[in-house]
């Protein structure tokens, strides 16, 4: 038994429905130590014959037999092992690959193997040096010559340490001088006990081996033996394995340095869209977190405002805490607008038997599960502030409550008992217009008018210590602060013989996280059997505002996120032009051994490379940006109104990764599906 035979080899190939018949029943028998030429008229099939023998081609009829197994030809993954493991292929046009340095085209099959990586790279330059091109390891193979490309194929199709040669036309490129170092090589290969098969056209070439095969007319006319083979000892070989993914990323890698300006280009792009996702995003959260603070530092974030409930009204105006106020200075916006627009508004009504609270209400709302207290509100409209002649209108004058927080005291402390805190704009600076400061501390008159508990007009007096000023002028004029101290306020009523009534309450919520829920909880309380409520938080507000903010980010976003599409098609068509200028080394590649999914891997690597590149690339100009526009922008406001998120920067990558991947499924697919031998023939 012959370690390599062919039985009743037929091959046609098809033109339309016409047949033209190459091989017409091949038999051979090939023995390890053999140094077989192939001779014949061009044409005559003696190419297709070796991509028969060499695993590439499956299309024919009869069977291969290697060490008594008969290969399997419909079994793809057995032939890319047969290839990868017992066949070296060395070819007229040398087919190296252009990208990678000498050194790297023949680690290629070695990544085959079940080496380490420095052995690898050991028995490479070892076979380099025998080849005589032990100091050309890091040059590219166009910095060769013919001869020189030739001996590096020759290392690289020995470099698997494979039992079978197969070398088309190796000498048809060379001189007289490399000609003979060749068929030197290949003679010693065929010492070392491996079967060496060239096809020539040379009789010369042919008279340097052990055996001439000639072929006429599709079948072998002669065969002819010139000496005995070489002797076979059993030496141990090396083993081979499936490619590892790691050496399919470093080889994109490379090949994406190789065209680093190409490439640098599309990673700018594909960034440009990338980055502009992110800036919006992140301005997008800073608005939204600006917002937050604006109005937190407004009115505690933790107090629920509670009027009660008007069936005519979704808040009642009589709510006169600072939510209760803002909301409803929100109400006549809205309103205002609403009937610029022509659509009618409910207008809030008071009634003044629902304006209170009774104190089974009051402990109704204190019993609420995560209420840590609840105050009473308690208010004068229309005061008027004396001070050293000069006089100023208070609006609405409250107690000091829960709805108010340190930060609504911009000078001063929070009112204590005969104290008061009054607005700078509205009330101060009229009291004292260039000395407003300098008001705490003194002792100011207030009066407003009202009705007694007999319903008769009476005028409540009080004075108070100005012990703060707050400053409400960033809330554009929608809520003044005034607040006295509740003894105070309540003692001036009750000297004037005046309803001390609770106007509002305020309860304090344990937790930011409750206030939301404690809010609805509110609005859904009944006494009797009749909703009694009106619950608002700053919550409320904030998240409103907030979802518009989110909606015009990613309107933004989305505009960005059209770029990404252009993106993905600059990335569609660089992996197919990559495709296309690299057809002949996926045919290359394949004849070496890697399978279908290693070219996929290959080219999808090299899109992942561009993706994450310009996710990177987009991180770091978009984290510049960043701190460029906060810098620009701390003239407006001291905050930083673009705040990109560890969780932008992730979904930057996630898209990035998406993206490539997504524009590299067709092209690898494509690449993946060529067929080895028309590959290889590509210019
Ligand atoms: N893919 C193909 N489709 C159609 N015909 C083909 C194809 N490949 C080869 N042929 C034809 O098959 C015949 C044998 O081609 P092959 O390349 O095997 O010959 P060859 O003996 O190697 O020739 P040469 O010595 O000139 O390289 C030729 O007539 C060629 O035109």
């Amino acid at each position: 038994m012959s370690y390599l035979e062919l039985r009743d080899i037929h091959k046609s190939y098809y033109l339309g429905k016409e047949e033209f018949p190459v091989l017409k029943g091949i038999d051979l028998n090939f023995d390890l130590g053999e140094f077989v030429s192939i001779l014949g008229e061009s044409g005559g099939g003696k190419s297709t014959l070796m991509n028969i023998i060499g695993g590439l081609d499956r299309q024919f009829q009869g069977s291969v037999t290697v060490d008594g197994k008969r290969l399997n030809h419909s079994d793809e993954k057995a032939l890319d092992h047969y290839r990868r493991d017992t066949i070296g292929y060395i070819y007229q046009a040398y087919n190296l690959i252009g990208h990678l340095t000498v050194m790297d085209n023949v680690l290629i099959p070695l990544d085959m193997t079940t080496l380490s990586k420095a052995e690898q790279k050991k028995r490479a330059a070892e076979l380099l040096d025998r080849v005589g091109l032990k100091d050309q390891a890091h040059k590219y193979p166009n910095q060769l010559s013919g001869g020189q490309k030739q001996r590096v194929a020759i290392a690289r199709a020995l470099a698997s340490d494979p039992k079978v040669i197969i070398a088309d036309e190796p000498t048809g490129a060379l001189d007289s001088e490399n000609t003979k170092e060749v068929l030197e090589i290949l003679d010693g290969i065929a010492q070392e006990g491996r079967l060496v098969i060239t096809v020539t056209h040379s009789q010369s070439v042919a008279d340097a081996g052990t055996r001439i095969v000639h072929l006429a007319d599709g079948k072998i006319d002669k065969d002819t033996k010139l000496r005995d083979p070489y002797a076979v000892t059993d030496t141990p070989r090396l083993k081979s394995r499936l490619l590892p993914a790691s050496v399919s990323y470093t080889t994109a890698f490379k090949h994406f340095k190789f065209n680093f300006w190409r490439n640098s280009l599309i990673v700018l792009g594909t960034a440009v869209g990338l980055f502009a996702v992110m800036l919006f995003s992140g301005l997008g959260n800073g608005i939204s977190g600006y917002i937050n603070k604006q109005v937190n530092d407004l009115v505690n974030p933790t107090a629920v405002s509670i009027s009660r409930y008007q069936k005519t009204s979704t808040a009642s105006s009589s709510g006169s805490s600072k939510q209760a106020k803002q909301q409803a200075a929100m109400q006549q916006q809205q309103s205002s607008m609403s009937s610029m627009s022509g659509s009618s508004s409910t207008s809030a009504t008071t009634t003044s038997a629902k304006s209170t609270f009774s104190n089974k209400q009051l402990t109704q709302l204190s019993n609420v599960k995560h209420v840590s207290g609840v105050s009473k509100v308690y208010t004068a409209s229309s005061v008027t502030s004396k001070y050293n002649g000069k006089s100023a209108t208070i609006s609405t004058l409250e107690n000091w409550n829960a709805s108010a927080t340190s930060n609504t005291i911009k000078y001063g402390h929070k009112p204590k008992t005969g104290e008061i805190v009054i607005d700078k704009d509205s009330v101060a600076k009229k009291l004292s217009k260039n000395h407003w400061k300098n008001l705490i501390g003194k002792t100011i008159t207030l009066s407003y008018k009202t009705t007694n508990k007999n319903n008769k007009p009476v005028t409540v007096k009080l004075t108070a210590k100005v012990s703060g000023i707050s400053n409400t002028s960033n809330t554009g004029g929608m809520v003044s602060d005034n607040y006295v101290s509740t003894k105070t306020l309540t003692n001036a009523m009750n000297k004037a013989n005046v309803n001390a009534k609770v106007a509002s309450a305020v309860v304090k919520v344990d937790k930011i996280g409750n206030v939301n829920g404690v809010t609805s909880k509110i609005n859904k309380l009944k006494l009797n059997n009749k909703r009694q409520y009106t619950a608002t938080s700053v919550n409320s507000i904030i998240s409103k505002i907030q979802t518009y903010v989110k909606l015009a980010t990613n309107i933004l976003s989305a505009i960005a996120a059209i770029s990404l599409v252009v993106s993905a098609l600059m990335i569609i068509v660089t992996m197919y032009m990559s495709v296309s200028a690299r057809t002949k080394e996926i045919g290359i590649l394949r004849a070496l051994g890697e399978s279908k999914r290693d070219i996929r891997r290959l080219f999808i690597s090299e899109s992942l490379i561009i993706g994450v590149l310009s996710a990177a690339f987009a991180t770091v100009i978009a984290l510049l940006g960043e701190v460029t526009v906060n810098h620009l922008l701390a003239a407006i406001a001291n905050y930083a109104f673009v705040q990109i998120t560890v969780g932008n920067v992730v979904t930057v990558f996630v898209i990035g990764v998406v993206i490539s991947l997504v524009a590299a499924f067709l092209p690898a697919r494509r690449a993946a599906k060529l067929n080895p031998i028309d590959a290889l023939a590509a210019d």
